[in-house]
């Protein structure tokens, strides 16, 4: 039987699953292959931290050239994360003819074309199954079972950490604060978990998916990205009264020749599937002009998942290099898009007001609505302390244009404020 070495770039919470998968299910990975596979070497930051962490055998250092000049390694991968020096390392890989399998979707989103072509003149495979949405297989999905459709919207969660923290908010009424925490204890959250709480993570992720859905290389300084560090526990709770869950969504759109990608809290509808996804899991909605909707679900964050789609690249990568057919690329869409008018992206929004609790301030806020060109479907008065009143009020569908009028328009009255604006599936 012949075996294939690997070397694993960082054992923390997805390397170490990695390590515990290769190690424990090689019997199916060899009958699926007809390949030994099993990890040879393990670079890391602190030998000291990890050397009881690895079976007898496996070597533990702080030398990436360990790797670099070991013939017998032919699949890499990177589980080290962040931008730098992870390119460099896996620049160097690819170019010591290492196939390479990364989970890293600050780098795939920031340099993925780059590498992908560094991969191609090494006549190496670059795969990042992982990079997105944790254990669910969606970008192999989209690149083989929607080949021949044209996608015309992909939306979800694509953030563990964010709807973890969401759904303990909602449903055990923890703070903002001990909910992230526990996030970071369970391995879900970056190192950093800045790029989590504000929707950057979300963003790469969504930026990986337009590629592979529409053919586009999307940038993160284009888009409009908000997380959730502001969301006070009194929104939660509010949206939950008036029949909705909040969740980080990305949203993606295939609209007239362009591509519209942004991140932010949305209002969903209680009976919608998306605000049945609780915890660390994430799902994503794909529409295809031909197929329609269809829903991918599961954990979206967290080692063992994580390490499954890192198995599935390293079975597909073991396949090609048997096969003889690496170096093509995980995504081979290209496709030219032009620029969306703002116009033409629409929600319904919730509105969160205060207003002076007098005679004709909702006549007031109607004629603004008016004057925008827009209306609204459902007011409601939630509190009033006999001087101030606070409205809620949810619209009919208005572009971002139009919100961006509304405020603009509200600023200049001095009874009435704009709380809060969040969209609305
Ligand atoms: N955690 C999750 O649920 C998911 C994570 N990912 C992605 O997977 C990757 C890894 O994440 P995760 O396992 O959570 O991260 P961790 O922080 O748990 O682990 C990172 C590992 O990389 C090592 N490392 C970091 N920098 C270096 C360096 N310069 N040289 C050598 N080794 C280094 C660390 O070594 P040491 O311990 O010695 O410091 C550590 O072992 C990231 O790209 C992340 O975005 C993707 C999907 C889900
Ligand atoms: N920090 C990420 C990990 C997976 O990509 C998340 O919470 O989703």
């Amino acid at each position: 039987m012949d075996k294939i070495k690997i070397g694993l770039v960082g054992l923390g919470t997805v390397g170490s699953s990695v390590l515990k998968m290769i190690t424990e299910n090689s019997d199916k990975v060899q009958n699926i292959t007809g390949r030994s596979l099993s990890v040879k070497t393990v670079v890391i930051r602190d030998v000291a931290k990890h050397q009881n962490q690895v079976p007898a055998g496996v070597t533990v250092t702080t030398d990436l050239n360990a790797i670099i000049n070991d013939p017998e390694i032919k699949i890499a991968v990177e589980v080290m994360g962040g931008v730098h020096p992870a390119k460099e390392v896996i620049t160097k890989l690819l170019n010591a003819k290492k196939h390479v399998v990364t989970a890293n979707k600050d780098l795939i989103a920031s340099a993925g074309e780059e590498l992908a072509a560094i991969a191609k003149h090494n006549h190496c495979d670059l795969m990042y199954e992982a990079s997105v949405a944790g254990g669910i297989p969606i970008l192999r999905t989209i690149v083989t079972s929607f080949a021949a459709d044209y996608i015309t919207e992909v939306k979800g969660i694509v953030n563990g950490t964010t709807n973890y923290i969401l759904t303990q908010m909602q449903r055990k009424n923890w703070s903002y604060d001990l909910a992230l925490a526990k996030a970071q204890e369970l391995g879900f959250a970056e190192s950093d978990p800045t790029n989590d709480v504000e929707g950057i993570d979300a963003a790469y992720k969504m930026i990986i998916l337009s590629q592979f859905s529409y053919g586009t290389h999307l940038k993160l300084a284009n888009m409009s990205v908000e997380g959730i560090s502001t969301i006070q526990q009194s929104d939660v709770q509010q949206a939950d009264a008036f029949g909705y869950t909040i969740k980080l969504l990305g949203i993606s759109r295939r609209i007239d020749d362009g591509v519209f990608a942004e991140v932010g809290p949305v209002l969903v509808p209680k009976d919608h599937p998306l605000a049945t996804i609780n915890n660390e899991n994430n799902a994503v909605m794909v529409t295809g002009q031909a197929v329609g909707e269809t829903l991918f679900y599961g954990r979206g964050a967290g080692g063992l998942p994580t390490a499954n789609s890192v198995l599935s690249d390293i079975v597909s990568v073991t396949k090609n290099i048997v096969l003889g057919t690496t170096g093509n690329s995980f995504n081979n869409y290209q496709s030219k898009v032009g620029k969306v008018d703002l116009n033409n992206v629409i929600y319904p929004y919730y509105l969160s007001l205060n207003m002076l609790d007098v005679p004709g301030q909702m006549l007031k806020f109607t004629q603004i609505m008016t004057q925008i060109g827009a209306s609204f479907s459902r007011i409601v008065q939630t509190s009033t302390d006999g001087q101030t009143a606070r409205v809620v009020i949810i619209t009919h569908e208005m572009s971002k244009v139009q919100l961006h009028d509304l405020k603009q328009q509200l600023l200049a009255v001095d009874t009435m404020s704009l709380l809060a604006a969040y969209k609305v599936l």
